[in-house]
């Protein structure tokens, strides 16, 4: 694909009846995929936000470009009737016939409109497509709305062989010959979104622990910028952080042979853990404002954390025996805030955990993933927080892997491992410890406040598992017993 093919695309594409026409496909094929966001809930109709040809559907191959809005019942929570609904990124191939190889990428025949004959199918399983993104990001092309950009201090090689990533994820991420990785976002809301300004800022920073942005891709609609995809250097080799607490965890769980346990402990790496979040927030720290939070904003904050206690005691029964000890955790944090103590809030991860950090076969960590909680609004997930949110998710995440390797969820090997005992109090102080090495201050200074966030993302937690992985709801809810009674 040259330069020259992508400027050649007419865009946008003005085809009032192509929606139409693939209207019928979408709403059977869109609630289907991991990414969509409006599970549960009927999809009523679509509008097209914009569409544009990357490659143009008249040759052997067609790439379109399609943001949709899909429309849905509103949920209880926001009352009756149906709203506009969510934005989507597609990106659908169009050919006469799809080769059997691409058949698991199929979305179906169009009957008719401007494709009719056509069979459309989900184009990022196909190389040839795949290479116009990353063409299009060396480019910096130009098409309709859609706007292509890069640090031009990076070399983009082309000709990459793409692949498409089979993790589970909130998003879709193109694989180009194990050099770059390119994360397409799905739901697609207008703003500046922190998993490109968090990265970029770190980069400038010269903060090593994530990979620095190389190009980026971004629609410019009425007035408003929609990022839609960013790519990054791909860390060759790597392994999350959770896959590999669960694999010291196993190796830690053998018998013991003449008294000694198998495996190197995963202590280490929850302290290298600790100093790279350490060094992320002090680069963030320094780049962004940061802010005072005293009485108001912590009324707001111990608000809205009881607020989430109070409609996951509603949603899962099982919370409800727990929810007044609970509350204490808020409680004190409420009442040093009326003492008169304030805290510095920053910009953080949002979202961290074990399997948004990798390590390199070096030894390097890595944090991925700065999108914060994607059912939050934009606006919310850019406030500055304490950084200890960040720190009390990865203390959750310790706690989850300790719990997995006995295999009470449902593995094969349930039951057949016994439980490492103190694993994870051991990486959680490793952890912490890291984390005052870099950062100057050690989390566990501020006990009242790691509490507070520690049980609002275990109540979160037990939301989540409850809705999406019931097997593992124990594991949060063992978290919560131990939360509730602590004093
Ligand atoms: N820079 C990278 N290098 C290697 N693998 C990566 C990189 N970024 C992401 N990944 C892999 O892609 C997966 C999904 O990335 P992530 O940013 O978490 O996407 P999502 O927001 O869709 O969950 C990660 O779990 C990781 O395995
Ligand atoms: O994948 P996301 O980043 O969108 O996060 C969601 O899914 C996570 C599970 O994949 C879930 O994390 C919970 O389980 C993890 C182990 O699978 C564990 O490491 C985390 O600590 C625990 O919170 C996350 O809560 C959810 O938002």
């Amino acid at each position: 694909m040259s330069e020259a093919a992508i400027h050649s695309v007419t865009a946008p594409v003005a085809r009032p009846e192509l929606l139409a026409s693939l209207d019928p496909l979408l709403r059977e094929w869109l609630p289907r995929q991991r990414w969509f966001a409006g599970k549960g809930r009927p999809v009523t109709g679509f509008s097209l936000v914009t569409a544009n040809e990357l490659l143009p559907s008249t040759a052997q191959l067609g790439l379109l470009h399609l943001l949709v809005r899909a429309h849905q019942p509103l949920t209880p929570a926001q009352g009756a009737g149906t709203q506009p609904g969510d934005c989507y990124q597609l990106l659908i191939g169009v050919r006469e016939a799809l080769p059997p190889h691409l058949a698991p990428a199929l979305i179906g025949h169009v009957e008719e409109g401007p494709l009719a004959g056509h069979t459309v199918y989900e184009a990022l399983h196909d190389p040839r497509p795949a290479d116009v993104l990353l063409e299009a990001l060396r480019t910096e092309a130009r098409v309709g709305e859609l706007r292509f950009e890069r640090d031009r201090r990076q070399e983009i090689r082309g000709g990459l062989i793409p692949r498409l990533i089979t993790a589970e994820q909130s998003n879709s991420s193109l694989v180009f010959g194990d050099t770059f990785i390119l994360k397409l976002l799905r739901r697609i809301v207008p703003g500046v979104n922190p998993d490109l300004e968090l990265p970029l800022t770190l980069a400038r920073e010269g903060c090593p622990r994530v990979p620095a942005p190389t190009a980026w891709m971004a629609a410019d609609l009425g007035g408003e910028t929609y990022v839609l995809g960013v790519l990054q250097p791909y860390v060759q080799g790597a392994v999350d952080g959770w896959e590999l607490a669960l694999s010291e965890l196993a190796k830690e769980s053998e018998p013991a042979k003449d008294g000694c346990r198998g495996g190197e402990g995963f202590t280490g790496e929850a302290r290298a853990l600790g100093r790279a979040t350490a060094e992320v927030h002090t680069a963030l720290a320094r780049a962004l404002p940061t802010a005072t939070l005293g009485h108001v904003q912590m009324e707001l904050l111990v608000g809205g954390m009881t607020e989430r206690l109070a409609a996951a005691a509603q949603a899962v029964p099982a919370l409800r025996p727990y929810a007044a000890g609970l509350r204490t955790a808020f409680e004190a944090l409420a009442d040093l805030a009326t003492e008169g103590q304030t805290w510095t809030a920053q910009r953080i991860h949002g979202d961290l955990h074990l399997g948004q950090c990798l390590r390199a076969p070096s030894g390097e960590w890595s944090l991925i993933d700065f999108e914060g909680e994607p059912s939050k609004p934009l606006a919310e997930r850019r406030m500055p927080q304490p950084p200890l949110r960040d720190i009390a998710g990865m203390l959750r995440s310790f706690d989850y892997a300790a719990h997995a390797v006995p295999g009470a969820l449902g593995s094969a090997r349930a039951g057949a491992i016994p439980p490492v005992p103190d694993w994870a109090d051991t990486c959680r102080a490793a952890y912490c410890a890291g984390y005052a090495e870099v950062a100057g201050r050690d989390p566990r200074a501020d006990p009242v406040l790691l509490r507070a966030y520690e049980t609002d993302k275990a109540i979160y937690e037990v939301l989540y598992e409850a809705r999406h992985r019931p097997d593992w709801l124990p594991v949060p809810m063992a978290a919560i017993r131990r939360l509730a009674a602590s004093p």
